[in-house]
């Protein structure tokens, strides 16, 4: 149930043609979300940890003369300029006035509107690639900055690592020290919209709130039982209750052994940490009883690490 998260290509085990390139697009999960105010413009000032995990999409890039061309192994999601992966393609060769095009092939296996930034992290790879493809010199701040206008998350997926995020998700701070741990996720049958969650939000009485100090001294002292036990996520009560199956993972994570457990992001994923292979094997056979997208995954940290 561990296997292939990446590329086989990547590894070289199938070798890509010598002009096409890959990125992976690596998703994220929230061990901490706080909100801490509404800006002027509706959106919300956050102060969040964000984890990458090494559950992710291909992005497969092949040079055009003209134009973006987009492919998907998966039927349900749009291949126009509603794709944050086009529309990160049609911005970096604006931005940077090449008279180029590209070919973009998506291998999708982060679920989609799950709250694991999934076409954030698409969105991240195609900046990545481009940038590698036509050997553009953006710099990290650039290649931050250009997906800050595609979505709040972009930015942290740029880089991916492990970061406390605050500003709208873009003012990020590296942190050091967590190491590779068990993630097991389940996504119920349903999709969830950040938008309608951030609203119902300000309508809602914040009951718990993250110590986010405590979390990032766990996190740098890869005090991995604490953070499991202590993450806290204010948007997960809102989307709870609009779709009270989020509450029922979480129990039967914690039922079948994780150290601790919450909804990532604006949901209606839920990950648990685990100790132990045997124990989160365990209970991904029988979370996939229930559930069709169950995935074990590993904190990982593969970009700041090279
Ligand atoms: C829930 C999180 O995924 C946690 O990491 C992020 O805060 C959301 O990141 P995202 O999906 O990349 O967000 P965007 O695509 O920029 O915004 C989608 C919508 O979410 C709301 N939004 C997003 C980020 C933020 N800090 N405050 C907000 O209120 C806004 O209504 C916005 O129109
Ligand atoms: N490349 C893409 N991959 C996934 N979804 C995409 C992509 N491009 C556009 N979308 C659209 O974006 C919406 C949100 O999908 P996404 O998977 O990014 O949500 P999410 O995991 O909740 O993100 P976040 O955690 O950043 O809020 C969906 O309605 C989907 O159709």
């Amino acid at each position: 149930m561990y296997v292939y998260l990446y590329s086989k290509a990547e590894f070289g085990v199938t070798p890509l043609e010598h002009n096409k390139i890959i990125e992976i697009a690596t998703a994220k999960v929230n061990l901490s979300l706080d909100v801490l105010g509404v800006l002027e413009n509706g959106y919300h000032e956050v102060e969040m940890i964000l984890q990458e995990i090494d559950l992710a999409d291909d992005i497969i890039l092949e040079p055009r003369d003209s134009g973006i061309a987009l492919s998907c192994d998966v039927g349900y999601l749009p291949l126009d300029a509603s794709n944050l992966a086009w529309r990160a393609a049609d911005l970096v060769l604006k931005e940077t006035g090449l008279e180029k095009g590209v070919q973009i092939s998506i291998v999708k296996r982060i679920p989609v509107a799950a709250g694991l930034a999934g076409g954030s992290a698409d969105a991240a790879a195609v900046i990545r690639g481009l940038n590698r493809l036509y050997q553009l010199g953006m710099d990290l701040e650039t290649q931050q900055r250009l997906g800050l206008s595609l979505g709040a998350d972009v930015p942290f997926c740029v880089t991916g690592g492990c970061a406390v995020a605050r500003g709208i998700g873009e003012k990020l701070e590296y942190l050091e020290g967590f190491g590779s741990h068990w993630v097991l996720l389940a996504k119920p049958n349903l999709g969830v919209s950040t938008p309608a969650v951030y609203q119902r939000y300000d309508q809602t009485e914040i009951v718990g709130r993250p110590d986010t100090a405590a979390l990032i001294r766990a996190i740098q002292a890869d005090d991995m039982r604490y953070v499991a036990e202590h993450m806290v996520n204010v948007l997960e009560p809102v989307t709870t209750q609009m779709h009270p199956i989020v509450g029922k993972i979480r129990r039967q994570m914690l039922q079948y052994g994780a150290d601790g457990a919450m909804m990532s992001g604006s949901g209606p994923t839920v990950f648990g940490f685990f100790r132990q292979y045997g124990r989160a094997s365990k209970a991904y056979k029988n979370l996939k009883k229930s559930y069709a997208q169950v995935y074990l995954a590993r904190t990982t940290n593969r970009r700041l690490e090279r």
